[in-house]
């Protein structure tokens, strides 16, 4: 995606002033703050509150119990299956999908406005992965993505220039994904690497463009350690390494241990103002208070690619989490491209689009590829020079 994949580029140190900020609609949970050395290149600072939505304040408790229940409950509010199947929906909850899908309409049935919006422009396309190209599973290491949305995304690939964009350690998501062509930005967009022909992916380190937390590396293996003790006690419970950030998942843990789960993670990181706690599909994310999100990865990247100042680039994001909310937002700003939400579910949003689930995401990239690959066919009668 660039012209240049083998530029190294280090961060830049500044004193940070840390803090953990967690609202739940961007989801930020849980904020304290803390005077700390040199960690990254940026910093969030923030005052002693916590935050439901970004409307809703709530103030903390000395005792922290309305913190643990503030978890606990935007816990329950990111699990969107709780909501009622779509059979059994009543005349106020159709009313509210009706509107929502008239602000957010499906990907597909948008197509050809969407392709008539990027005539004349270079579209981009970054996909997340959990939840977007493989469908979401009980357990995190077997998130397989089938072969044929793997073929698609390469054809994709072929046609644009593509990135994953993914929560997930950027070997991981490689190992699932094996598309050396493509770009990845792992760790929420802190691990950024361009494609690579060598086939043993982890070996190509020349190609690494970004790490902007990789002081955090030692802090976030030892908060692996202690999350993994201190959760074991709670059946269901699982803490993945995602080298720069970390997850608690929650999903096989029954909803009653919710809480003791909470009250274990925030122990954890009470000693660790550094690191600040956000939410995606049933799972607690750790991650330094670096101003780095997965926005920031795409604007990254889209400046690696030459696109910075440029009027004729067209980024379409799909993702399904809140940690895809920051790229969405990105893209309104900048007034170029669509954001695609993946959800069967109304929710806020800063996507344009939604699409209902990975294979509609299919679909949908299958489609653009085609389109492409017409595009660049002569019309029938004409002659090729
Ligand atoms: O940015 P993403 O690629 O969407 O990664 C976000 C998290 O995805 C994974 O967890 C989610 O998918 C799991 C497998 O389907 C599911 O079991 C879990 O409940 C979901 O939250 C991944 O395991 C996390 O590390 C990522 O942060």
């Amino acid at each position: 995606m660039t012209n240049n994949p083998n530029v190294v580029i280090s961060e830049s140190k500044s004193s940070i002033n840390m803090a953990i900020t967690v609202t739940v609609s961007n989801s930020s949970i849980f904020q304290a703050t803390a005077q700390k050395p040199p960690a990254g290149p940026s910093s969030t600072t923030g005052g002693g509150y916590i935050s439901i939505s970004r409307s809703t304040k709530l103030v903390q408790q000395p005792d922290g119990r309305a913190r643990i229940k503030t978890w606990v409950d935007s816990m329950r509010a990111s699990s969107p299956s709780r909501i009622k199947p779509t059979p059994s929906l009543s005349d106020h909850d159709h009313d509210n999908n009706s509107s929502w899908m008239l602000h957010h309409p499906s990907a597909l049935d948008m197509f050809d406005q969407i392709i008539d919006a990027s005539k004349g422009k270079q579209i981009v396309m970054f996909l997340d992965y959990d939840g977007t190209l493989s469908p979401i599973v009980d357990d995190p290491d077997r998130a397989f993505m089938s072969d044929a949305m793997r073929k698609t995304v390469k054809t994709v690939a072929r046609s644009f220039p593509t990135a994953i964009v993914s929560g997930r350690r950027r070997d991981k998501v490689y190992g699932f994904v094996r598309l050396g062509e493509l770009y990845y930005a792992g760790s929420h967009g802190m691990d950024i690497k361009g494609p690579t022909k060598d086939s043993n992916y982890k070996k190509c380190t020349q190609s690494v463009l970004f790490q902007p937390a990789s002081e955090f590396l030692p802090m976030i293996d030892q908060v692996y350690k202690e999350l993994v003790e201190k959760t074991k006690s709670t059946p269901g419970a699982k803490v993945e390494n995602n080298k720069f950030c970390l997850s608690v998942h929650y999903r096989c843990v029954e909803e009653k241990k919710w809480s003791e789960l909470a009250q274990q993670v925030k122990s954890v990181l009470k000693d660790f103002p550094q690191l600040r706690l956000t939410q995606g599909r049933k799972v607690l994310e750790i991650r330094p208070t670096i101003k780095w999100d997965k926005g920031k990865a795409l604007e990254f990247l889209l400046e690696s690619l030459g696109f910075n100042n440029c009027s004729d680039v067209f980024p379409v994001y799909i993702g399904d989490d809140r940690t895809d909310e920051d790229a969405f937002k990105i893209i309104r700003e900048r007034g170029q491209g669509f954001g695609i939400l993946v959800s069967k579910f109304p929710k806020e949003t800063s996507a344009s689009y939604s699409l209902r689930e990975p294979s509609e995401v299919m679909n949908f990239l299958q489609r653009l590829a085609e389109w492409k690959k017409r595009s660049i066919l002569p019309l029938p009668g004409q002659c090729q020079m």
